[in-house]
């Protein structure tokens, strides 16, 4: 946009936007007019419409109403009812509990979020370490709260086995597709979902509620905090949080120390295998997420934390395998649903191959 303006927001948007932010915001939102109201577009993915509404300054607030909302409206990919249902109750919970953005309206076509100035995280910057040592403190927060959702431990396997059972109908026709797909399935999935699970089955691992999706581009760094805090991020799009094993919320935010979704070129991302956490970069994560609930039992020994953080490295590692694993038969499946340009079929592959790696060194 040559003068750098945002690019236009459609005449249709602009006016629900204003009645919504009129009928669900208090305040100087119910005086001012239509031309008064300001929004400009912060991202229209595939999945949700992001707009961030303000008021104009010449305006003075009247109370606590916030200047600025965002606005998210749920895209044309209309997940099923009951997902925005409970993802929308996990967010009001969430925000209530100030783990989360504020939530200030909700309506079936979307709802009012609170507008936090932030940038997301680089993948580069998860192992800086205060960087990695409070995003384990945000995992443990999160993992310590109890919420109203089913708390069997189904999700991990009842994902990976409903992929599993959609890779089955899956029918390539890309030259290209064939083949990586044919190397994929010489590895004999199948077989191997059993000896996965029958290894998880033995891997001790407390259930609790995880984000199941803790990487860098769901990580804000907030705006206007100075450098020595420790409350400079939060965690956002709880879309896949579930009642779930720790040690796949730890093993999994390992694995996404490897891979940077950002790569301007074919296939639109880089895996740095080397850049997965070593075993010090690991204790050092541990041992901040531990230091969350030490606060309650500090009497713990010292040679029964070491013991403890060892068998937590042996348990993150042996769920980096369903990771592993889970995204990559996901990214089979995108690879033939997806209409993004990215190189689903060839991160397939690199997770799978670093799903085989992994397990000869820690099965
Ligand atoms: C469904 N879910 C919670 C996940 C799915 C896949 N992954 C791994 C992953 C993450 C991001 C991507 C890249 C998606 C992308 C596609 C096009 C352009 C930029 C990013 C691929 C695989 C993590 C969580």
């Amino acid at each position: 946009h040559l003068d750098g303006r945002s690019e236009e927001v459609d005449k249709e948007t602009r006016s629900r936007a204003y009645t919504w932010c009129k009928e669900f915001l208090a305040g100087s939102w119910k005086l001012i007019s239509e031309n008064d109201f300001e929004i400009d577009i912060v991202s229209g993915g595939l999945s949700n419409l992001l707009y961030v509404c303000s008021l104009p300054e010449h305006v003075l607030s009247v109370g606590d109403e916030p200047r600025q909302v965002l606005l998210r409206i749920y895209g044309a990919i209309l997940q099923d009812v009951d997902s925005i249902v409970l993802e929308s109750v996990m967010f009001a919970i969430l925000a209530e509990r100030a783990l989360g953005p504020r939530l200030y309206g909700v309506f079936p076509q979307g709802r009012l979020e609170q507008y936090i100035p932030s940038r997301r995280l680089m993948t580069h910057e998860l192992s800086i370490p205060e960087t990695s040592a409070e995003i384990a403190v945000k995992m443990s927060r999160f993992h310590g709260m109890v919420m109203p959702f089913n708390k069997e431990p189904k999700w991990l396997f009842r994902t990976i086995e409903r992929y599993m059972k959609q890779i089955l109908t899956l029918k390539f026709t890309r030259e290209a597709h064939i083949k990586k797909f044919n190397k994929l399935m010489k590895y004999n999935l199948q077989d191997e979902m059993k000896i996965l699970r029958a290894m998880l089955e033995a891997t001790p691992s407390p259930v609790v509620f995880c984000h199941n999706d803790v990487q860098e581009g769901n990580i804000l760094l907030l705006a206007n905090q100075d450098v020595s805090s420790s409350e400079k991020l939060m965690l956002i799009d709880f879309e896949y949080s579930s009642y779930n094993y720790r040690g796949f919320d730890i093993g999994n935010h390992f694995c996404e120390w490897v891979y940077d979704y950002t790569y301007n070129q074919w296939p639109f991302f880089k895996a740095n295998p080397e850049n997965y956490p070593n075993r010090q970069q690991q204790l050092h994560f541990i041992r901040h997420y531990l230091s969350e609930y030490a606060v309650n039992n500090a009497n713990i020994a010292h040679e029964d934390q070491a013991k403890i953080e060892e068998e937590m490295i042996i348990e993150s590692n042996r769920f980096a395998l369903a990771s592993h694993f889970m995204w990559g038969l996901w990214s089979i499946i995108q690879a033939k649903l997806s209409t993004i340009e990215f190189g689903y079929m060839d991160y397939a592959l690199c997770r799978f191959n670093a799903y085989f790696r992994q397990k000869a060194l820690f099965a």
